[in-house]
């Protein structure tokens, strides 16, 4: 089976070669050595299956971003399609269902005021919120993460549902906090990584098997996704032209196309299982990148200091940082730069497949095959970003103190399946850190500064952590 492929690292029975990557936590290690062995292109096996990775910038772009239709599907993968009992979503649909799907959410989210004050109104009174928050126990040891991760929940529950999680629901807030952190301790753990990527060894392992693991947690979420679909069935005015959240707007889709004759496209298990992608992927990923930055930032000294000399300049007050600010903040944009830079959330992207056969360097790739672009090595090349592991805003700003565009930062993938949140992500990281840093100076609490150690687990998690925070301006 590996004749024809571009050649590897050798796949053990199986295993294949993802014990490289569960003993080199977090998980990106084995692939930058890799890469220095083999090349822009090898093949890793997880399990039985080939994936052939795509792992320098320049070749990237020649395929996902140049030939993007042959890239642009996802490699099927049985685990998630028990899960959600068919294949539904974005994250793992192909075809003319994931083109109108994207295309319906990137729409939507623009409907919604991506690139406008709407959005920005919205992420404005969670800053207010968080600031409420903290305000409260101020130069007080206190726990600086939980209060973050429940703006940036509320962000995309109100852009999906339409409300926030505040004091009156903070048990249903919990309950599913309570879920999230199952799924990033649980589902990432060495052995359910081998239940989900190599099966055949997987169901050989001692204790419990994946079923039952996901069946409680997968009834949970799916009991709340489906209450909120139905609350919003029920209370929907289908002749309003505006929709106040995504659920609503998706109902009124769905509405049109029934009008057609096709109950197909917009189902309601669709539904489901997209409010279940965009909540997933709107919240872990921009609350482990904003909850980096502030860790990062902590351990290096200086940064700290650069960012208040600059706010002050710019801002100058406590009133409130709004993307108008953000140009005139350079530093403040590198040090986000290099948070998603370091924080490398994705040891491994998404699996793609090709659609058709093709010819990567040289090699015949056929149709079908698993293909991924390989973005947290191209973010530690240390060609591109020398000494890769340290924290240095700077090397986004010019001599003049301008902010230099770095291709290879390339945190929301590229290509076709490129990250559509990728706009409110960044307005809310943007949002959120530069408000925090302005409104306090942060200092560590007696257990002393927040780990970035990244060698416990397979994947990058947030950071629980306490601090002392001051006002600056008083
Ligand atoms: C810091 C924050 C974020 C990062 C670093 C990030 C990163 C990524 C990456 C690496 C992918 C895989 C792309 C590929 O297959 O090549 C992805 C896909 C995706 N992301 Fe994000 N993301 C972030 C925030 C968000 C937000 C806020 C949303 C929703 C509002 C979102 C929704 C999605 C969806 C739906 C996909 C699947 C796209 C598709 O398959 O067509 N993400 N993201």
């Amino acid at each position: 089976k590996r004749r024809n492929l571009p050649p590897g690292p050798i796949p053990l029975p199986l295993i294949g070669n993802l014990q490289s990557m569960l003993l080199e936590k977090p998980g990106y290690e084995c692939f930058r050595r890799w890469n220095k062995q083999f090349g822009d292109l090898y093949t890793f096996w997880m399990g039985n299956t080939p994936y052939v990775i795509v792992s320098s910038y320049e070749l990237m772009k020649e395929t996902f971003i140049r030939d993007g239709d042959t890239y642009k599907d996802k490699f099927p993968q049985p685990f998630n399609e028990k899960f959600r009992g068919g294949i539904f979503g974005i994250i793992e649909t192909n075809g003319h269902l994931w083109n109108t799907h994207r295309r319906f959410a990137l729409s939507t989210l623009r409907d919604f005021g991506l690139g406008k004050d709407l959005m920005q109104e919205k992420i404005l009174i969670e800053v207010e919120d968080i600031f409420r928050k903290y305000d409260a126990q101020i130069d007080k040891d206190m726990e600086i993460s939980t209060i973050l991760h429940n703006a940036i929940a509320n962000v995309i529950n109100q852009t999906i549902f339409g409300y926030r999680f505040d004091e009156s629901n903070q048990e249903e807030y919990k309950k599913l906090k309570h879920l999230i952190e199952f799924q990033e301790n649980v589902f990432t753990s060495a052995k359910v990584t081998v239940q989900v990527f190599a099966p055949k060894l997987g169901k050989i392992l001692p204790g419990e098997s994946l079923e039952d693991l996901m069946k409680d947690w997968k009834n949970s979420f799916y009991d709340f996704f489906n209450t909120q679909i139905e609350n919003h069935r029920q209370k929907i005015d289908f002749d309003s032209e505006e929709s106040q959240d995504y659920a609503e707007a998706y109902l009124k889709e769905q509405k049109k196309y029934e009008a057609l004759g096709d109950t197909e496209l917009f189902s309601n298990k669709q539904l489901s299982n997209t409010c279940l992608d965009l909540w997933f992927a709107g919240l872990s990923t921009t609350n482990t990148t904003a909850n980096w930055t502030i860790c990062y930032v902590m351990n290096t000294p200086g940064v700290l200091e650069k960012i208040h000399d600059e706010l002050d300049k710019v801002v100058g007050s406590d009133r409130l940082v709004t993307t108008a600010d953000k140009n005139n903040l350079p530093y403040m944009n590198a040090v986000i730069n290099e948070s998603q830079r370091c924080t490398n959330i994705v040891p491994i992207n998404l699996f793609h497949a090709t659609t058709r056969d093709t010819v990567i360097n040289g090699y015949p790739v056929k149709k079908g095959t698993g293909v991924i672009a390989q973005i947290s090595t191209v973010m530690l090349d240390e060609k591109v970003f020398p000494e890769p592991y340290k924290f240095k805003p700077e090397r986004f700003i010019d001599e003049s103190g301008k902010l230099i565009k770095v291709d290879e930062l390339v945190p929301f993938s590229i290509g076709k399946r490129q990250c559509p949140g990728e706009g409110l992500a960044r307005m809310e990281l943007f949002l959120f850190i530069a408000n925090f840093f302005n409104r306090y100076q942060i200092s560590p609490s007696s257990e002393g500064l927040p780990s970035i150690d990244k060698s416990e687990r397979v994947g990058v998690f947030p950071r629980k952590f306490n601090a002392i925070l001051k006002k600056r301006h008083v």
